[in-house]
């Protein structure tokens, strides 16, 4: 299976640069995991509602230009479905064995994704209703990857 990680921005923190290092070594027996990292649109901090969107549009195209039609395509949103990892991990399994071998996953930039991206997701991914910084979040999904492949091969990591 091929995973992608479409973000937004660099990562700038060392300790979220080894854990998500960490994971991505783990996963690599189960799957190739590619992180691609689009640029951030530079903006100040106070933007109109306007203004705010055309940094999600711009960013979002940025992100599509990334994403090819055969992927599916997971886009991370507090408003999304919602899942336990048992239920992630069965849907990744069903994935691969119905011929999708290219799954994608996109985290927004601070303000989010664009309405071209939302509509280009096969399915909204919800960690939950807190909102997580958009760096951080990069963490917990591979995390959550990996704790899916652990769960399909029987795996006591996940308890
Ligand atoms: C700082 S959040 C954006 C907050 C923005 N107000 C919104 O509602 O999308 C940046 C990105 O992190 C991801 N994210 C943050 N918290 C999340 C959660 N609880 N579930 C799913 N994705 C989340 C989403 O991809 C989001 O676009």
């Amino acid at each position: 299976m091929n995973i992608k990680i479409v973000c937004v921005g660099k990562l700038k923190e060392k300790y979220f640069k080894d854990g998500i290092a960490e994971y991505q070594k783990r996963l690599s027996r189960f799957a190739k995991v590619e992180i691609v990292q689009v640029p951030d649109e530079k903006a100040p901090e106070s933007l109109s509602p306007a203004q705010m969107e055309e940094v999600k549009k711009r960013e979002g195209e940025r992100i599509l230009s990334k994403i090819k039609d055969k992927e599916y395509v997971y886009v991370l949103a507090i408003k999304g479905k919602e899942r336990a990892s048992e239920e992630f991990a069965k849907e990744l399994k069903d994935l691969g064995t119905y011929g999708h071998s290219d799954i994608t996953f996109v985290i927004g930039g601070s303000l989010g994704t664009s309405d071209a991206v939302n509509k280009r997701a096969n399915d909204l991914f919800s960690f939950g209703k807190l909102t997580m910084p958009h760096q951080l979040m990069r963490l917990v999904l591979i995390e959550q990857i990996y704790r899916a492949f652990m769960i399909n091969s029987g795996s006591p990591y996940h308890k």
